[in-house]
């Protein structure tokens, strides 16, 4: 049992934003994007990135088109400082890209930082400190103004040893680390004093980043947060505000979007959520609620198998397997109603329409994902599950009772110990149970004749290990097939399509028969290249079926030695 949680944690305090406007607010264009893959997640793995492997997620970050990204803290180890040079000497900054590179507020880190991106053509220097009161008092052992005095002198450093190199295209962002737990007066107070040092304005913004460095509240808290700030700095105009969530709580997408419905301008965040703990914002997370929402967020995700393969193969760290949009089950619906509903949608989603299907909130396509994986079956799954899988994985399309009765096969599979049911798996269940039961009566061969006007059929089979021939006649092959049997068999429904593709046989032909002593209608199954061949092996086929239940349904061939003739 836990302990009472009064005696040890406290509610967080909301900041007072009574007339807040942020609720009323939609989300109608994309943020600007940062990455901080190669900086925040980087060192949050077991194992930081090498150059090879932070190189390959900085080609991937770019080819999704991300225009900012941190690569790295250079003046915190050697391997980041490399990998920044690397970049430059390597030429690897596309036009357009700008890097990003983090600093504490530290001469002599600003110092090394300015060091590191000598010769780049285009730089983002991001100097940080805490602004919190726990850091002030604890860490820093400094007072408020101290605390301030840090950042504005950084600020001016920053300013200083970007003016002696014009050869580089520089901006400035500040974060005030901590800013979430700290007091919002100060945070506006440190943040307005950065921006004046700056100098920021219209024609020459500054990036203020507002981190949830630890997320201790809900989300609208923190939009709350953020909007107060965006109401009250005072060059807004002069500002990219940028948010930067961490998800402590579980909420950093929702504490990211009521953020930019706040006001922010920007997103920090990583690729499937990497990071500290339970890391940053996931950007393609955010990215992609965007683009359901009918809004275009200019990062290309259309290939996410590919993004998802280079930052597992760089982190390290497996990607969950029910993660929104890239992970392997989010496509995947077992139960039955669901499957049902997704089937039905596909059949009816217009190729240029809105989207519609139930239960899936974007087309795996456009993720470059495919339908085959969207429908798997297993003890949760119905009728319509298994309908799907058949028809687009072999082209067949049962009857709809037909669909009711098998799956009640399957599910007898399932529950001796089956488990999940793949196309191919379901398809053998399906050959077993319908085409490849030969048994009492194993079909050879029929031939057509014309019986004085009537359509005769002589059809022979194997009963018992002897060949047997049958003659009848009726109006139709299917008529003189049961008169040749002498089976009481009544054929209730009969439908038959032609197959387009996962077979060599060109028609599938489903007969839904009735007998006495059955309880219901039994369907049997016949495939051939040839149409009444099709339809002969489907009588026969549900004639098996019921053969153990209501022997008479077998007629002439009930004993083979009464009907055997060479
Ligand atoms: C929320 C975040 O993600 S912030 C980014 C975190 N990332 C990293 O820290 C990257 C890895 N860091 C490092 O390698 C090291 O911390 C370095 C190289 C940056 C600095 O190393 P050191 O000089 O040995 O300092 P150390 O790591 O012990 O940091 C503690 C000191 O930094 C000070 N400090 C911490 N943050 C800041 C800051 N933002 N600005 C100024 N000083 C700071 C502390 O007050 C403390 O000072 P003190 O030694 O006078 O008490
Ligand atoms: C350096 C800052 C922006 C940070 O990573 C955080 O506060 O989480
Ligand atoms: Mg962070």
């Amino acid at each position: 049992m836990l302990d009472d949680p009064t005696r040890k944690y406290q509610p967080f305090r909301p900041i007072r934003l009574r007339d807040r406007r942020w609720p009323d607010h939609t989300i109608t264009r994309p943020p600007v994007w940062m990455s901080t893959d190669l900086r925040d997640g980087n060192q949050a793995l077991f194992e930081p990135m090498d150059v090879e492997r932070k190189r390959a997620l900085y080609d991937c970050l770019v080819d999704v088109g991300f225009r900012e990204i941190e690569v790295g803290f250079p003046s915190a180890s050697q391997a980041d400082y490399d990998f920044v040079r690397h970049l430059i000497d390597s030429d690897a900054i596309p036009e357009g890209v700008w890097i990003e590179v983090l600093t504490q507020a530290r001469p002599d880190l600003i110092k090394r930082t300015f060091e590191a991106v000598a010769g780049a053509p285009r730089v983002i220097v991001h100097v940080y400190n805490a602004t919190s009161p726990v850091f002030r008092e604890v860490v820093f052992r400094q007072s408020a103004e101290g605390v301030q005095t840090m950042a504005v002198e950084a600020a001016r450093q920053i300013r200083g040893l970007a003016a002696e190199r014009p050869e580089t295209a520089w901006r400035f962002q500040y974060s005030p680390e901590t800013f979430s737990t700290t007091e919002p007066e100060f945070a506006l107070s440190v943040v307005d004093a950065v921006t004046a040092v700056w100098d920021a304005s219209a024609d020459a913004p500054v990036i203020i980043n507002l981190p949830a460095t630890v997320e201790m509240a809900s989300p609208n808290v923190y939009a709350d947060q953020i909007e107060w700030m965006h109401r009250h700095l005072a060059r807004r105009e002069g500002i990219v505000l940028s948010v930067h969530p961490h998800n402590d709580r579980g909420t950093g997408v929702a504490a990211a979007e009521l953020a930019l419905m706040a006001g922010a301008d920007r997103v920090e965040g990583c690729l499937f959520g990497n990071g500290e703990r339970t890391g940053n914002v996931d950007l393609v997370t955010l990215a992609l609620n965007l683009y359901t929402q009918g809004v275009h967020p200019g990062l290309d995700f259309s290939r996410i198998n590919d993004v998802l393969r280079t930052v597992e193969h760089c982190t390290e760290i497996p990607v969950h397997p029910r993660h929104p949009y890239v992970g392997d089950l989010v496509f995947t619906a077992f139960s039955g109603s669901h499957q049902d509903a997704i089937r039905k949608g596909f059949a009816v989603q217009p190729e240029d329409g809105l989207w519609s299907v139930p239960y899936l909130t974007i087309d795996p396509r456009d993720l470059g994902r495919s339908y085959e994986s969207v429908i798997r079956v297993n003890s949760q799954s119905g009728k319509g599950g298994m309908a799907y899988l058949m028809e687009q994985a072999y082209g067949v399309t049962l009857p709809r009772r037909l669909q009711v009765e098998f799956s009640r096969v399957v599910q007898a599979h399932m529950d001796a110990g089956g488990g999940e049911v793949a196309a191919e798996a379901l398809w053998e269940i399906f050959e077993r149970e319908y085409l490849r039961l030969e048994s009492p009566i194993h079909y050879i061969g029929h031939s057509l004749f014309d019986a004085g006007g009537r359509q005769g059929l002589r059809l022979r089979i194997r009963r018992d290990g002897q060949v047997i021939t049958l003659n009848g006649s009726g109006n139709g092959p299917i008529d003189a097939l049961l008169d040749a049997l002498g089976s009481p068999v009544r054929v209730r429904h009969y439908e038959e399509h032609s197959l387009s593709h996962g077979s060599d046989a060109g028609a599938v032909c489903f007969m839904e028969l009735a007998a006495g002593g059955i309880d219901g209608d039994v369907y049997g199954v016949g495939m051939d290249a040839n149409i009444v061949t099709a339809s002969v092996r489907a009588v026969l086929s549900g004639v098996n079926r019921m053969a153990s239940q209501a022997p008479a349904v077998l007629g002439n061939a009930a004993s083979v030695a009464r009907n055997a003739s060479p």
